[in-house]
């Protein structure tokens, strides 16, 4: 069940009859989903389910097989090819945070936020400074700009990693499994600069396994299992009363956890 699409809010992301497959494995199968200004969307479901996928699609890491994706008004049509122009834009729109925060290990804390500032906005070295400190104060970490990646801790290094998409002002951020290579202990910190950036309103989606999160601080749940959104809508409502069997087993099996 596709999620219902807002009338009244504006979509910063739309997925339209989204597909893709590696050889002969269907990955996702007419997925599409409409993220409001300003929600927050965790996406669930069992391993292997597609919920990956989609986040690298929506920012064109993976290439659809075929389906649309909208990002701020700027629309990536998979059959057709991609103007440069509109890719270097949807990308600046949608920022992204991995698992595995892919810093560049030869560069310092505030080299890795300030670089792609420059080679992407076109920022001066000095205005690319200024900005990676204020968001480094913010995250607590304006007196590791100096250390490289491997001298922080895996908390602060996702941090680092969200300062770096932060910095060049996206329009909805991206999260795959942010906490999911995280101690639970340090998972915690990072959980809690997201919370902050979804109460000041920004728009996200969140591949997570964390269901205190996905209850508590998304206003939308897509279930995905077997490339396809199985059910969608308010997290507690699905949580307390989950109406397909897929998504019964999922809960069950976390819980169990
Ligand atoms: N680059 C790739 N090449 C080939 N197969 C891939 C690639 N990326 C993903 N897949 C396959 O696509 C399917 C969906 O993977 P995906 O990572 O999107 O699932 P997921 O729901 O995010 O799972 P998990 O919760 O385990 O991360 C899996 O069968 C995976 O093996």
């Amino acid at each position: 069940m596709p999620q219902p699409v807002s009338t009244t809010t504006k979509n910063v992301v739309q997925v339209r009859h989204l597909a893709k497959s590696y050889g002969d494995n269907i990955v996702l199968r007419d997925v599409s989903l409409a993220v409001p200004e300003g929600s927050v969307t965790a996406m669930i479901g069992p391993s292997g389910a597609g919920k990956s996928t989609v986040l690298r699609c929506m920012n064109l890491l993976e290439k659809p097989d075929s389906g649309e994706i909208e990002i701020d008004g700027h629309t990536i049509n998979a059959g057709r090819k991609i103007a440069p122009k509109n890719l270097a834009a949807l990308r600046r729109s949608a920022g992204m945070v991995f698992q595995h925060f892919n810093l560049f290990p030869h560069m310092t804390v505030l080299r890795n936020v300030s670089l792609p500032q420059e080679r992407v906005l076109g920022r001066s070295k000095e205005e690319a400074n200024t900005k990676s400190m204020e968001l480094l104060a913010r995250m607590g970490l304006a007196d590791k700009a100096d250390c490289y990646p491997a001298r922080c801790s895996g908390g602060q290094q996702q941090r680092i990693a969200i300062a770096r998409a932060l910095a060049l002002g996206p329009r909805v951020m991206l999260f795959d499994e942010p906490t999911s290579a995280l101690d639970p202990e340090v998972g915690v910190e990072v959980l809690e600069v997201m919370k902050e950036l979804a109460s000041e309103g920004m728009t996200m989606v969140v591949v997570t396994h964390e269901m205190s999160f996905a209850a508590n601080v998304s206003n939308e749940l897509v279930v995905m299992a077997d490339g396809g959104i199985i059910e969608s809508g308010d997290p507690h409502q699905i949580m307390s009363d989950p109406q397909h069997e897929r998504t019964r087993r999922f809960l069950r099996a976390v819980l169990e956890r």
